[in-house]
């Protein structure tokens, strides 16, 4: 009891080697230099140690398509052709249409060949088939063709017809009204100029002016462009485009630094052989006079752009500062442990900085250090030179060991 409260009463502290080496000094400097630079350049310039982050960007976006098309002799507007109609961040805009106008419930001949048929014992009843459930049937499905009859919405939709895109559709022209928000920094932007009243501009990816950043106008061609996108396959199989806007924001600059990049990219896989493109079916239903429920079915082929919004906002904080500050400072020390590796294993004269670095002090002997513990040791030029040095590497069982060990350095 009485050791530890003595014990307690004490402080310790270590005692350095020196080694006179122009090789191993030069060495440390250098890993020390390293590690510096490391910090400096890399972590506080580079990954701007010095800031703290707010990647939780709150964003929203509104789309809005202009432009007028003609398709089969009609003249179609935005209404026509871009689906959902509610202008959100996923829209597309329709590029060519296969119609089966008066569809009524009923039974008919199956469009697809893989239902041709010669008798009725190739057809199974109650089966399903592409457009509707099998009768058990063979009938005609033109004046050369038999296929399985089926039951459902007549007459089957032939969705191998050809058809041409709307051409118009190049020069439609896409509203992209874009506004993002760092809850942390409390700091909101948007992409539209906030003192103009009214938007003549087109956006343009090559035009270095940073107001073009703030022109939300994009036109359909240009954006295929810039996603190397041929128009004329991508409106005839369909495709989906990506509009990505990253804000980067540097939060201890003006805000004039804080600014939306674009990136265009195609996002469905155009290699494949079984989907290629993008379309869905949808149809109108209306009665009749006679109360005869009828339908026109609609396969759409159409360019879906997906506009997606990241960001991440960055300002001085003190605390990461500091921690990064200590990090390094410590770490210069890595140099040390390094440069002793390779002075007591690889250099000449290292055994004997090891006898003076390591004291070995067993229980059983008596606890005194040998006097050249202070001395200095010199060696010939090319050798280690050491001067005062130690620490002690010793088993100590017991703390009262310790104790008399330190009394007497
Ligand atoms: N796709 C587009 N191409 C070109 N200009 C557009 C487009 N979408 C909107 N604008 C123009 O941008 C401005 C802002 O559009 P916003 O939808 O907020 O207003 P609006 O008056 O309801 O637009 P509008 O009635 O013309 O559709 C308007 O001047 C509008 O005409």
């Amino acid at each position: 009891m009485a050791t530890c409260i003595k014990d307690f009463f004490t402080y310790e502290t270590t005692k350095s080697v020196v080694v006179k080496s122009p090789v191993i000094g030069v060495l440390n400097r250098i890993v020390q230099l390293l590690i510096l630079s490391y910090f400096v350049g890399y972590v506080f310039l580079h990954q701007r140690a010095y800031q703290t982050p707010d990647t939780g960007i709150e964003s929203s976006v509104m789309t809005k398509v202009k432009g007028l098309g003609l398709y089969n002799s009609k003249v179609m507007d935005v209404a026509d052709y871009v689906t959902p109609p509610q202008g959100a961040s996923v829209f597309c805009i329709v590029t060519k249409l296969i119609t089966t106008e008066n569809q009524v419930q009923d039974e008919c001949a199956e469009s697809e060949t893989k239902y041709a048929c010669k008798s009725d014992s190739q057809c199974k009843m109650n089966e399903q088939a592409t457009t509707g459930i099998m009768t058990g049937k063979c009938v005609n499905y033109n004046d050369t063709f038999r296929t399985c009859q089926v039951k459902g919405w007549c007459p089957a939709e032939d969705d191998t017809v050809h058809m041409m895109p709307m051409r118009e559709v190049e020069n439609f022209t896409i509203f992209i009204k874009n506004s993002i928000r760092f809850p942390n920094f409390n700091f909101t932007k948007g992409n539209v100029m906030e003192n103009i009243t009214s938007i003549p501009c087109r956006f343009d990816l090559y035009e270095t002016d940073p107001k073009n950043l703030y022109c939300p106008i994009f036109r359909v061609g240009d954006i295929l462009r810039y996603a190397k996108q041929d128009f004329n396959s991508i409106a005839q199989k369909g495709g989906v485009i990506g509009i990505k806007i990253s804000w980067v924001c540097d939060l201890d600059k003006s805000e004039d630094h804080c600014n939306p990049k674009f990136d265009f990219t195609r996002l469905d896989a155009t290699n494949n052989k079984v989907s290629k493109g993008y379309n869905f079916r949808h149809a109108k239903y209306y009665k009749s006079e006679n109360g005869t429920e009828h339908r026109t079915l609609i396969k759409a082929f159409g360019i879906r752009f997906d506009v997606m919004v990241t960001g991440t906002a960055r300002k001085f904080d003190i605390v990461p500062t500091l921690i990064n500050i200590v990090a390094a400072f410590t770490s210069v020390g890595v140099g040390t442990v390094l440069c002793d590796i390779i002075l007591l294993n690889f250099l000449k004269g290292g055994d004997r900085l090891k006898a003076v670095k390591f004291e070995e002090v067993s229980d059983d002997e008596s606890m005194s250090f040998p006097s050249q513990s202070n001395d200095l040791y010199q060696g010939s030029s090319t050798e280690l030179s050491v001067s005062l040095s130690k620490s002690v590497k010793t088993p100590l069982s017991s703390r009262a060991d310790k104790q008399i060990l330190h009394s007497q350095i």
